[in-house]
Parts: C-alpha cells; structure tokens; sequence
C-alpha cells in the first residue's frame, strides 16, 4: 500500500479521508498531537503522536515512511474562537504549515493537499461563490487560511511542490457504516450540537444571530457530508500523482459543497424532524467573524474530477450525525430513525 502521511488524521474530517485512503489502496499515517482529535478514531494505518511545529518530528516520520504525498489537516478551526485568539491560529495554521512544506521539501516529498476553506472568501459578493471570487475573509481563522494558501503557492513556484487546494464548505454528518463521528471537546459545530440538544445531553442551542439578511434572518451554511469530503481527497490525491509534474506550477483550487444553503433555523428543523424531538433554542446576538452566506458553486470539482456527492441532503447527514451520537451516547433510536425510514 502506498503510504501517505495525513497530518490532522486523527480529527473529524482527516480520520474519515483516512478510511476512504484505505478503501483506494491507500496507507494512512496519520501525524497528529491530538489536541483535538482522538487516537481511537485513527484506525486504517500508524498514527505518530507529533505537533507539526516539530520540524525534526515531521521531517524523521517523512523519512520512515516515505509518503507518495501530505495531506495536511492539522489546524485550528473555529473562526469565532480565532477572533479571541488570533495569535495561537497565526501560530499554529500558519506557521504550522510553513513547517509542514519546509519538512516536505527538506524529504523531497513533493505531494501536498491542503485543507482550505470557504472563510477565505470571506462576505460574499455573489452567490453561489465560484473559485475566483475575491478572497477577503472576515476572521483570523479565515485569513490564517488564506495566508497558508499564497505561502503554498510560492514554495510551489520556488520548490516544485506539486499542490492541490480543497476549500471546504461545511463538513457535516458521520461515517454511515457508524465506524467514525464528529466528536469534538467541546463541540462548536452546529448539526452536532443541535442533535445533542435534541437528545438531552446537553442544553438549549444557542442561536447566534437572527437579524443577518438572510430570508429568515439566520446564516445559511452549505453542509457537505464528510464521507463525501473525503472521497474529493481520494479523486484530488489520484489526479495529483497521476498527472505527476505535467503541469508545473498549476494548483488546482477546488470548493467542496453541494451547491445548497440551509439556515441555522432550517438545521434545528431538520434535527427536530430526524429525532423526532423538540430542539430547545436559545437567541443570542452575532458571533464576531460569521458571514450570513456562504454557499459553493461546486461544479469545478464535479466537471474536472467527476466528484458526485453521494449524501447531499441535510436529511441524510443529519441521520448519520445522530446515529453516531446517539450510539456514543448509549440514547437508544426508535427503529425508523436507525434504518433511516424517518422522517
Ligand atoms: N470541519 C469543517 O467544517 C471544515 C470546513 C473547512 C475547512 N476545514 C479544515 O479542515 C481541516 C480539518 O478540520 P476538522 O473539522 O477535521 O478539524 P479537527 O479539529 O477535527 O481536526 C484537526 C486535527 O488536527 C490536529 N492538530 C491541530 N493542531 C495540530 C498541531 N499543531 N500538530 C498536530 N496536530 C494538530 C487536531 O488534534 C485534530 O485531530 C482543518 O484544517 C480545517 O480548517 C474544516
Ligand atoms: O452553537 C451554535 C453553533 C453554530 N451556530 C451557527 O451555525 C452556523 C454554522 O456554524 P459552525 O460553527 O457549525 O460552522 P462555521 O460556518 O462557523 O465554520 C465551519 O465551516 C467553515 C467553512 O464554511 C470553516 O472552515 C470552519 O472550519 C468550520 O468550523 C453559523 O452561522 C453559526 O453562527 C449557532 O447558531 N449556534
């Protein structure tokens, strides 16, 4: 199997990128200091236990497993937060991936996909948001993001990194075979608080603006399923090494999203159908760094690399979240809801 190191695979979205590396034939080494992620979801390959500010860590477990390419996930993620504490985002997102490619490039591992995201288009000015909009994020998180992209892109012109970008809308939902899950301490994302709400294992869901000019008021998020996240990383990987150098110096940019909004009412309302309970909501005012809309123009990703998404719907990501949850959590699930003949 070849190998491929995946720093932050031990994270939501790189832990199940990982399982789909192992479906292609893939070995994932997972690099990761675990400060957000859990060792028990690193479960298709080694995991080395190591902060990506650690050049000499990096660089000695670039040489014991020889990766055909990176797949750099390690960050921080949550823009509200970065607000408060731009310095630690600055430190780790940026510096932590120039530390990422300096390794690279040091091993002679040529390789890299970079976890981007939708922040770096920051208020949008048209909708959906093709590749090409301009890029003025409205938060640290987002800048930090940006910021790691045009580093990436010169060490692509100056070392001959070969570089892919996925921008990512929201990842949402859980492995439907149930192996893998959101499990964030302490949660910040939206579906999995909301279906923690529903099933009282936690408090009201705080609702963070209802005056955005949006039509009811609410953000409106494009939620991509995080099984079909990972299947980009398999296409986008798959291409990067096929293509191997032809084209030195392109960096193909992609956003993953399916293309459809949902406001932060109409999640709650799919909760509360899903679960088939009320989803107590608490009003509060804006979190700092949020824009109203962001919703992909996602048909790069499906032209150039025959991309479908298998699980677009809220519906369908909403299920898996809960099932995963409530299977943690030990909440026992009315049969349609499990089988997904509900709502
Ligand atoms: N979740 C989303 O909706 C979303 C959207 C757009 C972009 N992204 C990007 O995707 C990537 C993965 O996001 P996620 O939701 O899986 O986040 P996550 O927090 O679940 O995973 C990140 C992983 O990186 C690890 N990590 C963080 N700092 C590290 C360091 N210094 N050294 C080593 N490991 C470190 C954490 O322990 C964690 O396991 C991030 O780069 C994020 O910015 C996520
Ligand atoms: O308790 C909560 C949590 C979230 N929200 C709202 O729900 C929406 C979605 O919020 P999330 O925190 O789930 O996701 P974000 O849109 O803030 O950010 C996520 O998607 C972005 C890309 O769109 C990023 O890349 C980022 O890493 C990732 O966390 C936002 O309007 C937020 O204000 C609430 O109202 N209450």
């Amino acid at each position: 199997m070849v190998p491929v190191l995946v720093t932050g695979g031990a994270g939501f979205v790189g832990s199940h990128t990982c399982k789909a590396l192992a479906a292609a034939g893939f070995l994932p080494v997972v690099y990761d200091d675990l400060s957000n992620g859990s060792a028990a979801a690193v479960r298709w390959g080694p995991l080395v236990v190591g902060d990506i500010l650690d050049g000499a860590r990096l660089r000695a477990a670039l040489a014991s497993w020889r990766p055909a390419a990176v797949m750099h996930f390690a960050a921080f993620i949550e823009a509200g937060e970065s607000v408060r504490r731009p310095l630690d985002f600055y430190r780790n997102n940026v510096a932590g991936a120039v530390a990422v490619a300096e390794a690279m490039v040091a091993s002679g591992v040529g390789h890299l996909v970079f976890s981007s995201t939708a922040a770096v288009y920051g208020e949008p000015r048209q909708v959906p948001i093709p590749e090409r909009h301009l890029l003025r994020p409205t938060s640290p998180y987002g800048r930090s993001k940006l910021m790691v992209e045009e580093i990436l892109r010169d060490a692509v012109a100056a070392h001959g990194l070969q570089l892919a970008v996925l921008r990512y809308f929201n990842a949402a939902g859980a492995d439907p075979e149930g192996e893998l899950g959101e499990g964030h301490d302490p949660e910040t994302h939206l579906v999995p608080l909301a279906v923690r709400t529903a099933l009282g294992l936690r408090g009201p869901l705080v609702l963070y603006g209802t005056d955005y000019p949006t039509p009811d008021g609410t953000c409106v998020r494009d939620y991509v399923h995080v099984s079909d996240l990972a299947a980009a990383h398999v296409l986008i990987l798959r291409r990067l090494l096929l293509e191997d150098g032809r084209d030195p110096g392109a960096v193909p940019t992609y956003n993953v999203g399916t293309g459809r909004g949902h406001s932060v009412r109409e999640v709650v309302a799919t909760v509360a159908a899903v679960t088939g309970r009320r989803v107590a909501v608490r009003e509060a005012p804006r979190r700092p760094g949020d824009p109203a809309v962001l919703v992909a123009a996602a048909d790069r990703l499906r032209d150039d690399l025959g991309w479908r998404p298998q699980w677009p719907a809220l519906v369908d990501q909403v299920r898996h979240c809960l099932q995963w949850t409530a299977g943690r959590a030990a909440v026992a699930l009315p049969a349609a809801v499990s089988d997904g003949r509900a709502p």
